[in-house]
């Protein structure tokens, strides 16, 4: 008998992008709600309720209250949202984390998807701190950059009215320094303390590069490139969405530009190395809509119901 699954959030940027993703598949059962009955509580819990797997594609306050509304022991919620990445009652949706992670995902009925700079950020330093090559205390910052579909509906039509030119330079936001990802870049990068953190959003619909910069003189003795492109390797080997690219990997650059549209349309995220003997860039690129968003949460439910964690995705 096909999983049946549901989307609460069905209409919005994530929920829809999902849909697109399930829509295509015959190995499923897809619960629809009514358009005009989207934000009615009891239809939502009974959608919920009835669900193997439901998929939270709402803001965080309505996740919080999607969640507790479901009562049946048999659904698994993966949730979109920032509200449960760092709450130990709730698995962290990222397979490649570390080791055991793909059980604790196919073991658990609570699954937080992850946040799209956080895992391109996670998945550059997590192995590194894991082998000893990054102290947890390095002083570390991080730039990313982002198409503006990241930010949702509202960020959309923002972008698609801007008819005189005014958004179409890049623009620096979080300026406060204290982005919602970090708490889950600190916890699951296993740092002593969040980086300095500076997300720029550009005229693009989607496609995010994180970039971290390292001084060497910092990192554990002789630590160069190769060494960590070799931990990467090792770390992400078998991975089937995880690249791994050679040293200063020329071939991505244009013309020594670097594309962040690259992974786009995949579920792929793309790791590299530049720099020299004195100063390296670990820089991590994926689709925020993709990986970032609606492909990895598809890729969590392969892995909880125990399917081919490749259905429905494109490496
Ligand atoms: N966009 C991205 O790249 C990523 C987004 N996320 C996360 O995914 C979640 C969804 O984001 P995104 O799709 O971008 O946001 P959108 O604003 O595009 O969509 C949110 C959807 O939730 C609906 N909604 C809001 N409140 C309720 C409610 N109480 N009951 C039912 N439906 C409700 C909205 O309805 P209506 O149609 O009426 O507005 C809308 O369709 C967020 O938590 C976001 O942080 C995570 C990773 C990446
Ligand atoms: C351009 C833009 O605004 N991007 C969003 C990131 C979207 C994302 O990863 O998701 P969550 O909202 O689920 O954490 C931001 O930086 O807040």
């Amino acid at each position: 008998m096909a999983f049946k699954v549901y989307v609460d959030g069905q209409e919005g940027t994530t929920g829809l992008r999902l849909f697109e993703y399930l829509n295509a598949r015959t190995d499923i059962e897809l619960l629809r709600i009514d358009s005009d009955k989207r934000k009615d509580p009891t239809e939502r819990a009974r959608l919920l309720n009835a669900a193997d797997v439901a998929f939270l594609c709402l803001p965080d306050d309505a996740s919080r209250e999607a969640a507790a509304m479901v009562d049946n022991p048999n659904t698994c919620l993966i949730d979109a949202s920032t509200a449960f990445r760092t709450d130990p009652t709730w698995v962290y949706g990222l397979p490649e984390l570390a080791p055991g992670q793909r059980e604790a995902i196919r073991a658990s009925k609570r699954i937080a998807n992850i946040g799209c700079h956080a895992s391109a950020f996670i998945l550059l330093v997590r192995p590194l701190v894991d082998a000893g090559l990054l102290p947890p205390d390095y002083p570390l910052s991080a730039f990313s950059l982002t198409g503006y579909s990241g930010g949702g509906k509202q960020l959309i039509a923002t972008y698609e009215a801007d008819h005189d030119g005014r958004l179409q330079a890049p623009r620096p936001y979080a300026m406060g320094l204290a982005h919602k990802h970090l708490p889950e870049m600190q916890q699951h990068g296993r740092l002593a303390q969040p980086p300095v953190f500076s997300p720029v959003v550009g005229p693009f619909l989607k496609g995010l590069a994180v970039t971290v910069p390292l001084q060497c003189s910092h990192l554990k003795d002789g630590t160069s490139a190769e060494q960590l492109l070799d931990t990467y390797r090792e770390r992400y080997a078998g991975e089937p969405f995880v690249r791994v690219h050679g040293v200063d990997d020329m071939a991505n650059l244009d013309g020594g530009f670097f594309d962040v549209q690259g992974s786009n349309d995949t579920n792929r995220v793309e790791l590299f190395v530049f720099g020299s003997a004195e100063r390296l860039c670990l820089v991590s690129r994926l689709d925020n809509l993709g990986k970032g968003a609606a492909g990895s949460a598809v890729q969590n439910m392969n892995v909880h119901l125990g399917l081919d964690e490749h259905i429905g995705l494109t490496t």
